[in-house]
């Protein structure tokens, strides 16, 4: 999984059967160099027009994939076994609107290198069936805290309604109300405003630990301005592109670096208390790289009203829980297993989605039919 922050590649080995968690085994995160980090970033601008085949974008495609080859190598060095590979993609262009959602990616190359079966191209399906095409989490999100409520611990039994929270370069919340039924769909922005911001000021792509926000103060006046966007007030299922509010960052311009910081941070927390959902959560299980941030999370615990908990305290690895989904889907498309749903991504009726790309073939343990 390369998501929209921007900062490398998450590889993690899970035993699935689409439906369930066997076994979690090794995972890893390889950084992208500031230099890949700049040309994917540079292919945001020019990715409505630009050819599939132009060789700047075939250049950071195989660069971003060969970075993929090797944590497929290393979880292979650990593990000895792996049977398929989910390969998501960086995401240069979200416009489910307008039918189209683009991961780039080389999975045959990925395949080739590898000599295992990819699924890949996970969204496309769905937006062309009219849903968002994200996110797709929440299926293995439902699937971890339906694993959780079996287990009997303490308090899983009166833990509806509940809401995974993940804080990656876009949030994203999965909702499970007390009948069990999904709601889904994108908050709002979640780090990559304030990723940029940092860069811009600091020359360090991340505010690290919240320092530069916990020092600044929020201007409620710019906020009100970006909270004001009907994005805020569509109902889930919705989607964002990384750069749809990236005109945020010069309505916050004229703010001190700790100011900016501090609004931008007020603006992931409240995109999130903002969403309407069925029922206020009694929990929000909190994933994704956001979590580090502790100015984020003391603006989570402000505006939101049931407990803020990082989803360590399920002994989940918030890390590395968009990976394992993308291995789990990987899993659900090779059966045929939904991947769209009204709730989740506002496609019309369930459907499956993902292709299968293989390179070198080699028998599935457990898929041989
Ligand atoms: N110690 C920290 N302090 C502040 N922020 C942190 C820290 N550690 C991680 N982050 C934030 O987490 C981000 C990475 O989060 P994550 O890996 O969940 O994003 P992603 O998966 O790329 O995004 P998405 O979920 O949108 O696809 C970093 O870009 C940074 O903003
Ligand atoms: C188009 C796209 O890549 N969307 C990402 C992004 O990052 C977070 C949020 O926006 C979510 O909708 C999605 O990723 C996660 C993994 C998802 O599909 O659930």
């Amino acid at each position: 999984m390369s998501g929209t922050s921007l900062d490398g590649v998450d590889a993690a080995l899970i035993e699935t059967d689409g439906h369930g968690i066997r076994h979690r085994g090794a995972s890893l995160s390889l950084p992208y160099t500031p230099e890949l980090r700049e040309a994917v970033y540079a292919l945001f601008a020019k990715a409505h027009d630009i050819a599939v085949d132009a060789p700047e974008l075939r250049a950071v495609e195989r660069a971003l994939t060969d970075i993929h080859v090797q944590a497929v190598q290393r979880i292979l060095a650990i593990e000895g076994q792996v049977d398929l590979i989910g390969f998501h993609g960086q995401t240069i262009y979200h416009a489910p609107k307008l039918g189209r959602t683009w991961q780039i990616g080389d999975a045959l190359h990925l395949s080739g290198q590898t000599g295992l079966p990819v699924i890949h191209d996970f969204r496309s399906a769905d937006v062309a069936a009219g849903g968002e095409g994200a996110p797709l989490a929440p299926w293995y999100h439902a699937a971890c805290l339906s694993a959780w409520h079996k287990s009997g611990e303490d308090g899983s039994d009166s833990a509806r309604p509940v809401a995974v929270l993940n804080i990656g370069g876009v949030a994203n919340v999965t909702y499970v109300g007390r009948d069990g039924a999904i709601l889904a769909g994108d908050t709002g922005p979640g780090n990559a405003l304030l990723d940029d911001w940092a860069l811009r000021h600091t020359g360090i792509a991340c505010d690290r630990d919240g320092a530069l926000a916990r020092a600044g103060n929020v201007d409620e006046g710019c906020l009100d301005k970006v909270l004001s966007d009907p994005f805020f007030r569509r109902p889930l299922p919705r989607s964002l592109d990384r750069q749809t509010f990236a005109g945020v960052l010069d309505i916050v311009s004229t703010l001190s670096p700790e100011d900016g910081a501090a609004t931008l941070v007020a603006l992931t927390a409240r995109s999130v208390a903002q969403t309407a959902l069925p029922e206020a959560p009694l929990r929000w299980l909190v994933c994704g790289g956001g979590r580090h941030n502790p100015s984020i999370m003391r603006a989570l615990n402000e505006v939101l009203a049931g407990d803020v908990l990082p989803v360590e305290k399920l002994g989940w690895d918030g890390d590395m829980v968009e990976a394992e989904c993308f291995a789990f889907l990987a899993v659900r498309s090779l059966r045929g297993l939904p991947l769209s749903a009204p709730g989740i991504t506002g496609a019309p009726e369930l459907a499956t989605g993902g292709r299968l790309s293989c390179a070198a073939i080699r028998p599935v343990a457990g898929f041989a039919s």
